[in-house]
């Protein structure tokens, strides 16, 4: 059995510039050998994907605007993609969304129409892409999605979107029970803090940088090429066994009281 992604396409959302996980997700698939249809939000971020795709070793990219507040956006998005590329092997969904003013201070103050978003954005969306995306893994599948520690414990400032991960982590389970018949398997990589345009968004965010280097079991940041690596084990044969997992890289600070 080889590990090889050849001959394989991969759908990978999200991508907003050099320092996206997603960046990093999309370079260690291609590595592999995959074929890569990116899709971005709206067409602000057309033109930084593509170039980004452009510095790939093969110029075999294909691009798709995907807005996944809109059920109408996202059935079409993924017929286009039946229809130019047939079938995909797997998905990679490093989508979220949280008001930035709700991202620091008390939880406690969170409006019923940001949690809402929250939860459309970081949460539903997946559940939606993968009902889509399903028809078009008619040779199997992987699902990753890319969740955080603070889903699964409190962590300071995190307040709405880390509601928004304990539900996407339990979407992500329900979606693995769903679709494990039809040979489609459903992950999540739990990320360590990673400087992206996103993170700027969360309050006090160098001060959980700075203490992964100091306390993790690694002692060290967690990079995206680290996060794609873990993406490419789970969108290969390799983690065949696995589905419904979340699989922390985060230098290990997950096992830290
Ligand atoms: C206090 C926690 C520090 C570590 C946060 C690690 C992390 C960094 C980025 C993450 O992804 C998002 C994605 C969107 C998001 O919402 C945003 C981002 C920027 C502006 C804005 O208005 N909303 C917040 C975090 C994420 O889920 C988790």
């Amino acid at each position: 059995m080889n590990f090889s992604l050849e001959g394989r396409t991969y759908v990978v959302m999200g991508v907003a510039n050099k320092r996206s996980i997603a960046w990093g997700i999309a370079q260690s698939l291609h590595n592999a050998g995959a074929r890569l249809v990116f899709t971005y939000a709206n067409e602000r971020f057309e033109k930084p994907v593509r170039d980004l795709a452009a510095t790939l070793d093969r110029d075999d990219s294909l691009f798709y605007e995907c807005d996944v507040t809109s059920d109408e956006a996202i059935e079409q998005t993924f017929e286009n993609i039946k229809n130019d590329v047939g079938v995909i092997h797997g998905l990679a969904h490093c989508i979220a969304f949280a008001k930035r003013e709700e991202l620091s201070g008390e939880f406690l103050n969170t409006s019923r129409e940001g949690f809402a978003l929250a939860q459309d954005i970081s949460a539903f969306s997946l559940a939606a892409i993968a009902r889509s995306a399903k028809d078009l893994m008619t040779e199997g599948g992987s699902i990753l999605t890319l969740t955080y520690l603070g889903g699964e414990r409190v962590v300071e400032n995190y307040n709405v979107m880390g509601v928004a991960k304990a539900s996407l982590d339990a979407t992500m389970r329900y979606l693995a029970n769903d679709l494990g018949k039809y040979g489609v398997r459903v992950n999540a990589i739990s990320a360590g803090p990673i400087r992206t345009v996103s993170a700027k968004g969360v309050g006090d965010f160098n001060a959980i940088l700075k203490e992964i280097e100091e306390r993790s079991p690694l002692r060290k940041p967690v990079t995206k090429e680290e996060v794609g690596d873990t993406a490419y084990f789970l969108m290969s044969d390799l983690s065949r066994g696995v589905t419904g997992e979340i699989i922390h890289v985060d230098s290990g600070y997950n096992i830290m009281g």
